[in-house]
């Protein structure tokens, strides 16, 4: 009887130290301070706060009461502090957790969801093609832009304007996004053309909505495993038309792919011209004809593998994901920002119209005489109005989260000893507004941006629209190249003013592009004596 009770206090004792006190006061993760007094032993409460869809209000508010470093859960953290945590994090190639599964495509990786060793030499076939330097040279780059700017994306705006009915922007944005993106991956001819087909473009926004469904996103980002284990049960709580949906897209990128393939083994007895190119499709192609000579299998030109043929899907289905999911709703919150801002916007104007070549939208636009990428980045108000709009609504605000190393312990801050596979978590949202780096961080002030200093240093250091590191956004430069035109090419020929935001950006919701939400805004056309000359 007497060693059972023994038994039962060594047992209870155990679980006291392992499960309380260890978490608690003994853990390297022990000294950082808790956002919840749960958190060193359950993640039930920052889950929860997921599940409810307050993730981002919760961090922030944890963010004022314990500071920049904060612990979450008993194996995960909240990190705020660019230079003790966020560069090293993101700098030192900390690996991505199974959150960002759910991206994969075909069943295979892509740049975006790639692992370890893997991302490098995926990353490095096509980061020539999406560096500044190439999309700023590219002709076939601006013959693109050119078309869908001017030919097609600024006549729907014109045509509202000349109608004066006001106009909702963002499926508009979305469509521009996707067919840009698309001709420059698979060449003007093959690319999508929901710009001007509102009917097609519907279609494909429904099935992306569809496949990443926001009531179900906690699920399916936050505890992939559980819900697998959970649908192999039979209590599978993702609908199965959420599989379906993104079945859909698979077969749309397959589609897309073959017909790429197709161009591309043509283009070998007749080379494509400008814009017609696939460009990064080209590129990924030779790079794994390439690997696949290396390994040295036999690849027959006129055929690609099983396995190539659905990586190069998974990746052109990824990048117009990524398009979707943030340009166009970036973009619209730019517009957004302008509109509100009539003194920033005449300054605007006037920059725009005062170049030697404006880009006047006329029937007589010749897009050889187009201002050039490197004019364009050198206007100084364009610049510090997309940033400063990009600083306070830059993304999606998502943990981007990732797993402290297995192979050393880890210092974060002033918190050392830190073991590996820790979560950690860091948001533009909240580095964008920290204090510290901008002064009255929640207002929009693009003078902040101006003068050269120590400050704006820090802010620019801090500035992360994009992520940073090896992982920094591969898309960075075309979706700059395609605001900077688009926002150019606007504010050149009208003026916009806000007829209804009250579904775009309310206090605490975030945009996704669901239906119902949108901007609608009026647009005035500034000028036409010059704009026709
Ligand atoms: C304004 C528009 C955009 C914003 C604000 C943005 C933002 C971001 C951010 C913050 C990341 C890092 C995510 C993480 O580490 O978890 C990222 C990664 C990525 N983005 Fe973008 N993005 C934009 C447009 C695009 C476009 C147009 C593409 C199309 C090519 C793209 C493709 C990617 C890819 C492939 C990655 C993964 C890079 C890697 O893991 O190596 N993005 N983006």
């Amino acid at each position: 009887m007497f060693s059972i009770y023994v038994l039962a206090i060594v047992i209870l004792s155990h679980l006291l130290f392992r499960w309380i006190m260890y978490p608690m006061w003994f853990s390297p993760l022990g000294k950082i301070p808790n956002a919840h007094w749960s958190a060193p032993f359950s993640s039930f409460w920052i889950q929860w706060r997921r599940y409810l869809g307050k993730e981002v209000e919760t961090v922030c508010d944890a963010i004022q009461r314990k500071g920049n470093i904060v612990r979450l859960g008993p194996s995960e953290l909240l990190v705020n502090d660019y230079d003790g945590g966020v560069r090293k994090i993101y700098g030192g190639g900390f690996e991505k957790p199974d959150w960002y599964t759910f991206y994969e495509n075909h069943g295979q990786r892509n740049i975006f969801t790639s692992l370890g060793k893997d991302h490098v030499p995926r990353r490095r076939r096509i980061t020539n093609v999406y560096s500044k330097t190439f999309i700023q040279d590219s002709p076939q780059v601006r013959e693109i832009l050119s078309t869908l700017v001017f030919q097609r994306y600024l006549p729907v705006l014109q045509n509202a304007s000349h109608k004066q009915i006001p106009f909702g922007i963002l499926g508009l944005n979305l469509a521009y996004g996707i067919d840009a993106v698309g001709a420059f991956m698979v060449g003007l001819p093959r690319a999508t053309q929901f710009i001007l087909d509102v009917e097609a473009r519907n279609i494909w926004l429904d099935a992306y909505l569809e496949s990443h469904p926001s009531d179900y996103m906690f699920w399916l980002l936050e505890a992939p495993t559980l819900t697998r284990f959970l649908a192999k049960i039979g209590l599978d709580p993702i609908p199965k038309s959420v599989e379906q949906a993104h079945h859909k897209l698979e077969e749309w990128a397959l589609r897309l792919t073959d017909e790429t393939e197709e161009a591309w083994n043509e283009a070998n007895l007749k080379p494509h011209s400008g814009r017609d190119t696939p460009i990064v499709y080209n590129q990924l192609r030779l790079a794994i004809s390439q690997e696949l000579r290396n390994s040295g299998l036999k690849e027959d030109e006129a055929s690609l593998y099983e396995v190539q043929r659905l990586e190069l899907a998974s990746e052109i289905l990824d990048q117009l994901v990524a398009t979707r999911d943030v340009f166009g709703i970036t973009f619209t919150y730019i517009l957004w920002e302008i509109s509100k801002h009539p003194e920033w916007q005449e300054k605007l104007q006037a920059e725009l119209r005062s170049v030697p070549n404006p880009l006047y939208l006329s029937t007589r636009f010749d897009d050889t005489k187009m201002m050039t990428p490197k004019q364009l980045e050198g206007l100084s108000i364009l610049q510090i109005m997309i940033k400063e709009s990009m600083r306070l609504r830059g993304t999606l605000p998502v943990p981007n989260p990732r797993l402290t190393p297995y192979d050393r312990p880890t210092t974060i801050g002033p918190y050392e000893n830190i073991p590996g596979g820790v979560r950690t978590n860091s948001f533009a949202w909240c580095l964008h507004r920290d204090a510290s780096v901008y002064e009255d961080p929640d207002v929009w002030r693009p003078e902040r941006w101006i003068r050269h200093s120590d400050e704006r240093e820090e802010m620019d250091k801090q500035f992360w629209a994009f992520g940073s590191g090896s992982r920094l956004c591969l898309g960075m430069s075309f979706a700059m190249e395609m605001i900077r035109y688009a926002v150019a090419g606007i504010y050149t020929n009208f003026s916009t003013s806000i007829v209804d935001d009250s579904t775009f950006c309310t206090n605490g919701h975030f945009v996704t592009g669901l239906p119902g939400e949108d901007l609608v805004l009026q647009f005035t056309p500034l000028d036409p004596v010059s704009a026709s000359t």
